[in-house]
């Protein structure tokens, strides 16, 4: 469990976090949402204890992380995959990490297994693709065993494969019971990835949900439709949708009408239909909606 309460950093005039408070619970993936410079990176240091709150506090199992005896043992957290040495093996650098934290080293066998980097656990971490990086990053975060984890964006510039592989070892830590935090820019991987969410702009909480109620209430339905007669259809859904609009291949995509009300429209008109296909929202629509305020402040700072 992580506990923010009226968590508050200010650089000189820069507020980075403003009076936030939220909580991530055990045995759920949890994504920390929010666009640049919102305050996502500047919050996880706080967790970590690598930067002192102006105000307020945060918590991890209801200790601030620096009384923590042990920490690694406590919260294991990846923000920068690349801070390794980059002449040092694998192996080593984690043995180092294991030592500095009283892990016996015989733990870090088991995690280099776990994230699939037992066979070049001896290569140079400098020679390490991306994925491999974060591969071991994650390793390190894992090395304590602990209950909560933290990810800065993991995914950040890895193939699918990579993407794939991290979306389900997280959905695994977080099943085994862990808190299981992961920042991210890219939004339709959260939504497949997290099941609640904590949202934030400029420093403020926007929302905190699960990810299935934040799409749910910010983003719009609509439904996609395909017809030869696209005009005679659109000058009759003129005046009862709320909009429509043009897709890139020539598709309508209509808002505010179901799905069955257009079919029996088109159908009581003779007006063939090659494809009526409702459309969820997605969580980039969510995101754009409920974050436009913050991003129009910057954009005109
Ligand atoms: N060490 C620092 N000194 C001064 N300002 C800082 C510092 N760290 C962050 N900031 C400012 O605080 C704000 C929040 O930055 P932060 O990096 O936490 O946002 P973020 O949500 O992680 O952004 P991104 O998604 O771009 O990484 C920004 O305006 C940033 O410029």
């Amino acid at each position: 469990m992580i506990e923010a309460t009226g968590l508050t950093k200010h650089y000189g005039r820069t507020v980075a976090v403003d009076d936030l408070s939220f909580t991530v619970a055990p045995g759920r993936v949890t994504g920390f949402l929010g666009p640049n410079g919102a305050g996502k990176s500047t919050t996880m240091r706080m967790v970590l204890g690598l930067d002192r709150p102006t105000r307020g506090r945060v918590t991890v199992k209801g200790q601030d992380y620096r009384s923590l005896r042990h920490p690694l043992r406590v919260v294991g957290a990846l923000l920068d995959a690349k801070w390794v040495h980059p002449n040092r093996s694998a192996r080593a650098h984690l043995r180092w990490l294991a030592r500095s934290n009283g892990i016996p080293a015989a733990r870090v066998d088991e995690v280099l297994g776990a994230v699939g980097l037992g066979e070049v656990a001896d290569r140079r971490a400098g020679t390490f693709s991306l994925g491999m990086s974060q591969r071991l990053g994650i390793a390190g975060a894992l090395l304590g065993d602990p209950e909560v984890l933290m990810f800065d964006e993991p995914v950040n510039g890895l193939d699918p494969e990579g993407i794939l592989w991290i979306r389900q070892f997280m959905h695994r830590l977080a099943a085994e019971g862990r808190t299981v935090f992961v920042s991210s820019h890219l939004l339709s991987e959260m939504s497949q990835t997290a099941q609640d969410l904590v949202v934030i702009g400029r420093g403020r909480l926007i929302a905190q949900t699960s990810t299935e109620r934040f799409i749910r209430e910010a983003a719009e339905d609509t439904v996609r439709v395909r017809s030869p007669q696209a005009d005679r259809l659109r000058a009759l859904l003129d005046g009862r949708a709320r909009a429509v609009d043009d897709a890139a291949d020539g598709a309508l995509v209509v808002h505010g009408v179901e799905a069955a009300a257009i079919g029996e429209l088109a159908a009581s008109n003779d007006i063939t239909l090659h494809e009526l296909s409702p459309q969820l929202g997605s969580l980039e629509q969510a995101f754009m909606q409920l974050t436009k305020e913050s991003v129009e402040y910057h954009a005109a700072e």
